[in-house]
């Protein structure tokens, strides 16, 4: 995190956990533990599963807390006879800012290719929701040593054909897979090289709005590593997994500014 005007955001993707009355229950925990000093300093969303977003939306909403939400899916389609699936307008009339795209286990389990996020980025913006554009690599391609270009490519891929007007709205999120729910974290220089590069590529593609444009990192972020990863100059943020189902456990990452010399 550098001393931009890009304004740290802190993510917390819960996954297919929580049901509606624990998602009220967490989120009440949250706004109860996290100044509006805090909450204004590290913007801070839940993406709880679909069927909690109507309870989040009325706490949040009639408690006036400031912290945001939105979902972790999107069809790529506006509406009509696509069973089982949420359309972006839906998300957007219950309120959602943020919805995440591309995830690793949306792309493995349920083999959304490249194409398939390109269009569920399209369909988020065109609703006025900021895609979460989530990318990184698999172990082999880490240890084959081609992460960057892969990353790369990932990313190019999703926003090929956006305006720069557009792009602005996006946040990507770089996640080595490897890195998911293992415990493993990269090494932040390690993550800062990707991100850099991700923004780099932003750079060459759409010019000046890539400086501000929010990248994020996400796999195994907990309270111990945050201030760390937060430390490097073009990280602007976290995707929580895991952490972010345990109050006390995210507001800590939430807190990380205080640890930050
Ligand atoms: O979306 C979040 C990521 O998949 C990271 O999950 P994790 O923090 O449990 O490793």
């Amino acid at each position: 995190m550098s001393e931009t005007s890009r304004r740290p955001l802190i993510a917390g993707n819960w996954k297919m956990n929580l049901n509606h009355l624990e998602a009220i229950a967490l989120v009440q925990k949250l706004a109860f533990s996290l100044t509006p000093e805090q909450l204004e300093k590290v913007e801070t969303v839940v993406l709880p599963p679909f069927v909690d977003i109507r309870s989040v939306q009325t706490l949040i909403d009639g408690d006036r807390y400031l912290i945001g939400f939105g979902a972790q899916d999107v069809s790529r389609h506006a509406s009509g006879a696509y069973t089982g699936e949420i359309a972006a307008s839906m998300l957007a009339k219950l309120g959602c800012t943020y919805v995440t795209v591309g995830h690793s286990e949306r792309r493995q389990y349920h083999n959304e290719t490249d194409e398939v996020v390109a269009a569920k980025v399209r369909a988020a913006l065109a609703e006025g929701i900021s895609p979460i554009l989530c990318v990184g690599e698999p172990l082999e391609v880490r240890e084959a040593g081609t992460h960057v270009a892969h990353t790369t490519e990932q990313l190019l891929a999703a926003v090929d054909g956006l305006s720069a007007e557009e792009v602005a709205k996006v946040v990507v999120a770089y996640e080595p897979v490897w890195a998911i729910g293992t415990g493993r974290t990269a090494t932040p220089e390690n993550a800062q090289e990707v991100i850099a590069a991700l923004r780099a590529a932003l750079r060459k593609s759409f010019g000046d709005v890539a400086e501000s444009v929010r990248l994020l990192y996400g796999g195994s972020v907990k309270g111990s590593n945050v201030a760390e990863i937060m430390s490097q100059d073009d990280i602007d943020g976290a995707l929580v997994g895991g952490a972010s189902l345990n109050a006390d456990d995210f507001t800590t990452i939430v807190r990380f500014p205080e640890h930050i010399g």
